[in-house]
């Protein structure tokens, strides 16, 4: 049988996990100190980072993944190739409800997402594993 090809290259995986799990530090999260990293490696070959902002009156706060693809799509991105996810448990955490319908605005059932634990071994999933039978913008016409 003929291998899967890989979403990314090895060298593209080592330099996005390796930001994803530096991104953890910039995480501001006082109330649940829990941190979480994110890094999306766009179609143009960039890096975005992002991390968990937690506020006082907890619902307001996001989750590292959104504050990811929030500053990828200002800063003009529109087509991702990966997404890394990193936090300090074991195993792996994976994006919660609400990112994976935000990411999934952004990115197809094939597009790959890396969860690191705390000792830096990952996981991966689709999107279409994450978020079977989704509702996108083509179901507006979109
Ligand atoms: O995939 C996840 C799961 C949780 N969190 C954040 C939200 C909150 O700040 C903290 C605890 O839930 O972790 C993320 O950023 N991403
Ligand atoms: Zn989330």
């Amino acid at each position: 049988m003929a291998p899967i090809d890989s979403p990314i290259t090895a060298q593209e995986l080592e330099i996005l996990s390796t930001k994803a799990i530096a991104a953890k530090e910039a995480a501001y999260c006082p109330y649940s100190k829990f941190r979480v990293g994110a890094c999306i490696l766009t179609t143009s070959g960039e890096f975005v980072v992002g991390a968990n902002v937690e506020n006082a009156a907890y619902p307001v706060g996001t989750c590292a993944e959104r504050v990811a693809f929030g500053t990828a799509v200002v800063a003009g991105h529109k087509s991702f190739k990966a997404l890394a996810v990193a936090t300090d448990i074991k195993p792996a955490a994976s994006p919660c409800g609400m990112c994976r319908q935000y990411i999934r605005e952004f990115t197809n059932g094939s597009f790959p997402v890396y969860m690191y634990d705390g000792e830096g071994s990952y996981k991966v999933m689709t999107m279409g594993e994450l978020l079977p039978d989704s509702f996108g913008p083509g179901d507006l016409g979109i």
